[in-house]
C-alpha cells in the first residue's frame, strides 16, 4: 500500500496567500470577529474569498462539528465558490467536510427542517407558495379585506374626485381589486416580511405616518389597508400549511430562539462568510448574524466576514435589500479598523475602469437620484504589474470605451452587427454581449440578427460566430425533464431503472450525497420498504436517499397531479424560477389531461413534451461559461449579466427614458392620484428599516414624500445596473442612444424622438477631453 506524500501544509498555505492581491490577502489574513470587505467590479471577490476559506479552515483546524459556513446568493455562485474552496483543501490535504456553501433559504431551510417543532417547518409537511398560487391567495386577500373595511374601500373609489357615475364605479373597483390592492399587497408582504415586520408591527407603524398634506392631496392610510391584506395573507397561507421564501427565514431564526437548538448551530458554525453582502435583507443579515455568534459570549464579536459591493447592488426595487445596510456595516466595521478595501481589479482595460470611475463620481455628485448619492465613493484602480491574475488589464480594443447616437434604434443594431463582424475577423476567438435593460428589447434585437437582411447584410452565423439569447434559451431548463423521472419513479417505484433515475435527479440536484446508485435501486422494494429480514444499504447517505424516495411516494397519495410538480419543485430545491417553470408546466399539463386526470395521463403529455424540441433540456452545469464563451455574441438583460464578463459589451438603447426613467403612474389608477399605492407603502417601510441605517431617515413620510423617495430609490438603482453593465466589458464598451426610440419597447416600430441616458454627453465630454 502506498501512501500519500505528506503535505507541507504551511508551504501550501503560503502559497495560496501569494497567488493573491492585496486586497484579497487582507481578507485572508481574517482571523476573528466581523470584517467588511467592500470590492469594486472584477476585484476577485470569489477568488479571494475561497483562499480566505481555505487559510481559516487550517488555521482553526475547522471540521464536521466545527464548519465554515458560506453563503452566496445564487446555487451556481455556491457550486463554482465550493468547487475553488475544494482545490484549496485538496492541495492542503484537509476534510473537504470542514465547510458548507449554501444560498441563503438553503442555508435557513436546513437549519428550520431540522427541528420542525421549534420552527413550525417540517420537510414533510410544507409547501412553498409558488408564484401562481400566491397570485390566488393575493386576490383572496383583497376580497376578504374589502368584505371586512367597506369604508376604507369606498374611500379608495371616492379617490381625489367622484361624481357617484355608475359605470365609473365599476371600472374603479375593478382596479382596485384586480390591480392596485393586489399589488400593494404582494410588494407590502414581501418588503415587511424581509424587514423583520409581523402584520401587528405593519399596524404600528401606520399610527407613525405623519398625514399633514396639502389640501388638495388625498390621504389614503396606505399602511393601515397594507397592513389588513398581509395579515389576511399571513393566515390563508397558515390554514394552506403553505410557506414563502422569507418563511423559511423566519423559521431558521425561530429555531434559534430556542436556547439549545441556538447553542448546537453556533457551536457547530465556526465563522460565516457572506458573499455578495449588499443584497442581504435585514431579515438574512439578523439570521447569519445569530449564527455566527460565540455560544458562550453572544453579545461578543460574531466571526461575520460580509463581502460585497454596495455599488452593484441592483435588488433593492423589487427586494428589500437595499446598500443602505451593507453600507452602515462597511461604516461600523470601518470605525474597528475592520473595513478591508478591495478596490484593484484585472478585468478591465484601463479607459473602462476610468469611464466606469467618471460615471459613478458624476451620479453621485450631480445629485440625479436625489439627495442620497446612489454610490460608495470608490474608485476601481488597475492592478499592480506583478499581479498573480495572467493578462490582467489587458489592452483596449478599438478606442476602448466607444459612444454612438446613430439615427434609429435599428441603426444601433446595424452598427453593432458591423462592428462585432470586424473584430470577429480579425480574432474568432473575442466574447461578445449584448446588454438589455429589459427583456422586448431583447427579442427586438433577437429577431434582427437571426435575419442578415434586416441588419444590411451582414451574416455572423455564416461566418462562423455562435449566437446566445439567454431569454429564449431560459425555457429551455432541466425542469420538464427532471419532473418527468420524477413523476416515472412515484408511478412505478419498483422498477429498479426508475428508482435510479430519480436518485440521479436527487444527487445532481445535491439533495442526497453522492454515492453508488445501483447499490439502491437493484431491490427497490428492500431499499423502499426494508423488512425486518433486509439488509440494504444502511448509511447515512441511504438514509437520506430513502428518506427522499418516501416522502416522493407520500406525496402521490396526498396530492392531485396537478400539485406534485410544485412538491417536487420543492423536494429538488428549485429557485423561483424554475419554481415558476414547474408551475406552468403544471398548468399545461393539467389542461391537457382534463378529461383524465391521473398520473399515467400527466406522464404521457410530458413525455410529449420533453420530447418536443421547444423544450429540449440545456446543459445547465455552468451556465455562467455557457454565456461568455469566446467566439459568441451573447443576448442578455443587464440584470443577469451581473458577475459575468466579455471582450466586448454592446449597451445599445441607453435612453433616459429607460435609464434612470420615470416611476409610472397606469392611466388607470390615476383616479387615486399622481403615485401608486405600491411604491408608496415601499418607501415608508423603507424609511422604517433604515431608521438608524440613513442619516435623517426614521420618520415615515407622508404619501408625497414616500412618492418622491419611491422615484429617488428608482433612479439610483438604475445608475447602479447601468454601473454594472458598463463594468462587464473588458476591451470595449460600446455605448449609445439613437436619436429615435420606441415610445414602448413592445412596439420596437413606433419610434419618436428620444433623449440619452444623461451619462452619456458627460462621457463623451470626458472623452474629448
Ligand atoms: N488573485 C488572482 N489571481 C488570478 N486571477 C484572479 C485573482 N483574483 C481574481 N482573478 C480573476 O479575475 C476575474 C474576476 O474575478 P471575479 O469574477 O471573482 O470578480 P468579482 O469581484 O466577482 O467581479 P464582479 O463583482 O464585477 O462580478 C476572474 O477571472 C478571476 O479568475
Amino acid at each position: 500500500m502506498t501512501t500519500a506524500a505528506p503535505v507541507d501544509r504551511e508551504a501550501a498555505l503560503q502559497e495560496i496567500r501569494a497567488g493573491l492581491r492585496r486586497g484579497q490577502q487582507a481578507l485572508a489574513d481574517w482571523e476573528n470577529g466581523r470584517l467588511a470587505v467592500s470590492a469594486v467590479p472584477g476585484s476577485g471577490k470569489s477568488t479571494g474569498m475561497a483562499a480566505a476559506a481555505a487559510i481559516a479552515i487550517a488555521r482553526h483546524q475547522l471540521h464536521l462539528n466545527r464548519q465554515l459556513v458560506l453563503v452566496t446568493f445564487t446555487r451556481s455562485a455556491a457550486a463554482n465558490l465550493k468547487a475553488k474552496v475544494r482545490g484549496h483543501l485538496k492541495a492542503l490535504g484537509l476534510p473537504q467536510t470542514s465547510f458548507t456553501v449554501s444560498t441563503l433559504h438553503g442555508l435557513a431551510l436546513s437549519i428550520a427542517t431540522r427541528n420542525p417543532e421549534l420552527s413550525n417547518l417540517n420537510l414533510d409537511t410544507l409547501t412553498l407558495v409558488s408564484p401562481s398560487q400566491n397570485n390566488r391567495i393575493l386576490r383572496a386577500c383583497v376580497e376578504q379585506w374589502i368584505v371586512a373595511n367597506p369604508n376604507s374601500y369606498y374611500r379608495l373609489i371616492e379617490g381625489r374626485q367622484f361624481d357617484g357615475e355608475e359605470t365609473e364605479q365599476l371600472r374603479r373597483q375593478s382596479v382596485l381589486r384586480t390591480e392596485v390592492l393586489p399589488s400593494l399587497a404582494h410588494t407590502v408582504i414581501r418588503e415587511a416580511k424581509s424587514s423583520g415586520l409581523m402584520p401587528a408591527a405593519l399596524l404600528d407603524l401606520a399610527q407613525n405616518v405623519n398625514h399633514f398634506l396639502p389640501g388638495d392631496v388625498e390621504d389614503y392610510d396606505v399602511l393601515t389597508i397594507a397592513a389588513g391584506l398581509y395579515d389576511r395573507y399571513q393566515t390563508l397561507l397558515s390554514q394552506r400549511g403553505w410557506i414563502d421564501y422569507d418563511d423559511m427565514i423566519l423559521g431558521a431564526l425561530r429555531t434559534l430562539d430556542d436556547p439549545d437548538s441556538r447553542r448546537f448551530w453556533q457551536g457547530r458554525t465556526f465563522a460565516v462568510f457572506e458573499d455578495e453582502a449588499q443584497d442581504s435583507s435585514p431579515l438574512q443579515t439578523r439570521l447569519l448574524t445569530l449564527l455566527a455568534a460565540d455560544p458562550d459570549d453572544p453579545h461578543g464579536e460574531p466571526n461575520l466576514v460580509r463581502v460585497g459591493d454596495p455599488n452593484q447592488a441592483i435588488n433593492s426595487t423589487f427586494t428589500p435589500a437595499d446598500p443602505v445596510f451593507f453600507n452602515q456595516f462597511c461604516d461600523d466595521c470601518r470605525r474597528q479598523g475592520r473595513l478591508v478595501t478591495m478596490d484593484q481589479a484585472g478585468r478591465s482595460s484601463g479607459i473602462i475602469m476610468a469611464a466606469a470611475n467618471r460615471m459613478l463620481a458624476w451620479v453621485n455628485q450631480a445629485q440625479v437620484a436625489g439627495p442620497e448619492t446612489p454610490f460608495r465613493n470608490q474608485a476601481i484602480a488597475p492592478v499592480d504589474p506583478d499581479d498573480p491574475q495572467l493578462g490582467a488589464n489587458p489592452e483596449p480594443l478599438g478606442a476602448g470605451v466607444e459612444i454612438l447616437s446613430p439615427p434609429t434604434t435599428l441603426d444601433s443594431v446595424k452598427l453593432i452587427t458591423q462592428r462585432v463582424s470586424e473584430l470577429y475577423a480579425a480574432n474568432p476567438e473575442t466574447s461578445f454581449a449584448i446588454l438589455m435593460r429589459e427583456g422586448r428589447q431583447g427579442q427586438f434585437v433577437g429577431n434582427l440578427l437571426r435575419d442578415p437582411d434586416l441588419v444590411g447584410g451582414v451574416d455572423l452565423p455564416a461566418m462562423g460566430l455562435k449566437f446566445y439569447d439567454v431569454g429564449e434559451q431560459d425555457r429551455q431548463t432541466q425542469v420538464p425533464e427532471e419532473m418527468l423521472t420524477l413523476l416515472q419513479f412515484i408511478e412505478r417505484p419498483h422498477s429498479a431503472d426508475r428508482l435510479k433515475g430519480a436518485l440521479r435527479v436527487l444527487v445532481d440536484r445535491q439533495r442526497v450525497p453522492t454515492q453508488d446508485l445501483n447499490a439502491l435501486a437493484q431491490a427497490p422494494e428492500q431499499f423502499l420498504y426494508p423488512g425486518p429480514l433486509d439488509a440494504p444499504p444502511d448509511t447515512e447517505a441511504a438514509r437520506i436517499a430513502r428518506r427522499y424516495c418516501a416522502g416522493l411516494l407520500r406525496s402521490r397519495l396526498e396530492l392531485p397531479p396537478y400539485s406534485l410538480f410544485s412538491f417536487i419543485g420543492l423536494t429538488l430545491g428549485y429557485n423561483q424560477s424554475e419554481l415558476a417553470t414547474a408551475d406552468k408546466l403544471a398548468a399545461r399539463v393539467s389542461q391537457q389531461i382534463r378529461n383524465d386526470d391521473t398520473l399515467a395521463a400527466a406522464i404521457a403529455v410530458l413525455q410529449d413534451i420533453v420530447g418536443s424540441e421547444r423544450f429540449t433540456a440545456v446543459d445547465t452545469e455552468d451556465t455562467d461559461s455557457l454565456y461568455t464563451r469566446p467566439g459568441q455574441l451573447t443576448l442578455i438583460t443587464m440584470h443577469k449579466a451581473k458577475g459575468l464578463d466579455w471582450d466586448v459589451v454592446f449597451l445599445p438603447f441607453l435612453h433616459d427614458k429607460t435609464i434612470p426613467g420615470t416611476l409610472w403612474v397606469p392611466p388607470q389608477g390615476e383616479f387615486l392620484g399622481d403615485f401608486t399605492l405600491a411604491e408608496v407603502a415601499r418607501a415608508q417601510i423603507r424609511a422604517h428599516a433604515h431608521a438608524g441605517f440613513a442619516p435623517g431617515q426614521g420618520e415615515i413620510p407622508d404619501i408625497i414624500s414616500a412618492w418622491e423617495q419611491a422615484k429617488h430609490l428608482k433612479a439610483a438603482e438604475e445608475y447602479r445596473l447601468l454601473y454594472v453593465a458598463m463594468t462587464r466589458a473588458k476591451r470595449l464598451l460600446w455605448m449609445s442612444a439613437a436619436q429615435q426610440a420606441p415610445f414602448t419597447w413592445s412596439k420596437p416600430e413606433n419610434v419618436q424622438a428620444a433623449n440619452p441616458c444623461p451619462v452619456l454627453p458627460v462621457l463623451r465630454e470626458w472623452m474629448g477631453r
